[in-house]
């Protein structure tokens, strides 16, 4: 009945007491009726009115595009074989680039360009093209299905195989039903009903501030080397190696983070004076004396790391925060910004398990120290990764850069993509020592945030640190 479907909401601290379940303000409810399958409701994102985000009436501005035109490249095999997708090139005498591997039935993704041209092939072999693909602006969805239809599956698949083609059938349908009620494609895997199940702060409109409260004030003095080789190795609950931290920080019990809404969609939130300079110099020394690799980047959703010379030209290497009870200090902060439980950034002890029942590890990766030299940059990339099929659908969730220093020209974090009523120009978030700049890759009703999009512009003068820490939701 009425009463029912019309569930109470309950604010994010709330939510456990209030009796009903909270939900972000821009979900709304739609309702889903795909053939073969039970109607349901979904709460689907609906980005709000774009004079919202300058808190002025409602219709009295429009949106501006900027003028980057990237995007998300989403590649669907519903070919009961795998495939390899590979860019072509403009250029006749360029031997296709390899992309991605798709088992029958998966999916892949990549940043790409309207007008690039992809090519299907059987796996591994770039001399049989399948079929081709050509990206056009405001389509990231890319399908390869030589069954044709559900009623041509139907009679030739065997039923295992008949449920995976399903599975992608719906996804499309679904997405059809979304397209049309947010205007935005559907980048998951439907089925995702729950997530992401992590608080997501709100961003309504430019400058909004939120505060945060946290015991993990900042330190003021660094430990002498002596006092410091014999703080590790550290056991990150070690009640004595907390307390002998203390002394090096202030007298405040807590400290005052503001977060400010640089971007409403995507969701993007400066901190300044996140790190104090202490903590910069320790970071700074920690990984200046380990040896720096090449950065990898993700190829896909495949799980293959592989070094790739034009979109990443910096170095970078991987903190754990059981190095040091800084590091560790500065884990527990992040944590209290996005407003989740350090534990889940550790292995969990026993008593803990409830937190995330469905995995042990941390949900959040070590902490990426990058270098950037002078021309150095990353170009345009989503952090997320597209889902493929049988194997869930994990992806990060959140990604926390923290500046190390300040640049003196470039080196900007920008978002070419995000949604604004004035300006042509892609955002530009500057570099500044002990900043932190939080955004969230996914949207609160489980889909992707295309708009996530962002790039690490080439350093002018200068040179670039920073450090990143990627959050995963692991609930599928
Ligand atoms: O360096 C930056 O500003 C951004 C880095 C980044 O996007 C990444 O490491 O994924
Ligand atoms: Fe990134």
């Amino acid at each position: 009945d009425e009463a029912d479907s019309s569930e109470q909401t309950c604010t994010w601290s709330d939510r456990h007491n209030c009796g009903g379940v909270y939900r972000d303000a821009n979900l709304k409810e739609m309702q889903v009726n795909l053939v073969g399958r039970e109607p349901e409701s979904f709460f689907a994102y609906v980005h709000p009115d774009i004079s919202t985000f300058y808190n002025k009436t409602e219709g009295s501005m429009a949106i501006t595009e900027t003028k980057f035109n990237g995007m998300m490249g989403k590649f669907v095999n519903m070919a009961a074989t795998p495939i390899t997708i590979y860019w072509k090139s403009h250029d006749p005498r360029q031997e296709p680039v390899y992309i991605s591997q798709i088992e029958a039935y998966g999916a892949a993704g990549t940043a790409t360009y309207p007008g690039h041209v992809f090519l299907v092939t059987p796996l591994g072999d770039s001399s049989i093209v399948l079929h081709e693909f050509q990206v056009v602006k405001g389509n990231s969805l890319y399908i390869y299905d030589p069954i044709g239809s559900l009623k041509e599956a139907q009679k030739t698949l065997p039923s295992p195989e008949l449920e995976r083609y399903k599975l992608q059938y719906d996804n499309l349908a679904f997405n059809n039903l979304y397209e049309q009620f947010t205007g935005r494609q559907w980048l998951a895997l439907y089925g995702r009903k729950e997530a992401p199940r992590y608080y997501m702060w709100p961003a309504e409109s430019f400058g909004q501030v939120h505060t945060v409260v946290t015991k993990e004030t900042h330190l003021l003095e660094l430990p002498s080397d002596d006092r410091f080789e014999k703080m590790i190795p550290l056991n990150c609950h070690d009640p004595e190696l907390r307390e002998a931290l203390q002394q090096y920080k202030g007298s405040e019990e807590t400290l005052i983070l503001n977060m400010t809404v640089v971007s409403v969609a995507p969701r993007v939130f400066e901190i300044k004076n996140f790190l104090s300079p202490a903590e910069v110099q320790h970071v700074l020394e920690v990984a200046l004396g380990m040896k720096l690799s090449q950065s990898t980047t993700k190829a896909g959703s495949v799980g293959q790391e592989r070094t790739d010379d034009a979109t990443r030209t910096s170095k970078n290497s991987w903190l754990s925060r059981h190095r040091s009870p800084i590091i560790d200090s500065i884990i527990r902060r992040s944590a209290d910004l996005l407003q989740m439980d350090e534990a889940l950034f550790r292995r969990r002890n026993k008593d803990e398990e409830y937190l995330v029942p469905e995995t042990k590890i941390p949900i959040s990766e070590r902490l990426q120290l990058v270098h950037y030299d002078v021309g150095q940059q990353y170009t345009p990339h989503h952090d997320f990764s597209i889902p493929s099929t049988k194997h869930g659908q994990p992806s990060r969730f959140a990604t926390i850069l923290f500046y190390l220093n300040d640049v003196q020209s470039g080196g900007e974090t920008s978002f070419p993509r995000w949604m604004n009523g004035e300006k042509k120009d892609i955002l530009r978030v500057a570099p500044e020592v002990g900043k932190a700049v939080l955004f969230y890759n996914q949207l609160p009703d489980g889909n992707y945030d295309e708009r996530s999009q962002h790039a690490a512009l080439p350093v002018g003068k200068g040179e670039k640190w920073l450090t990143n820490l990627w959050v995963w939701d692991p609930h599928m």
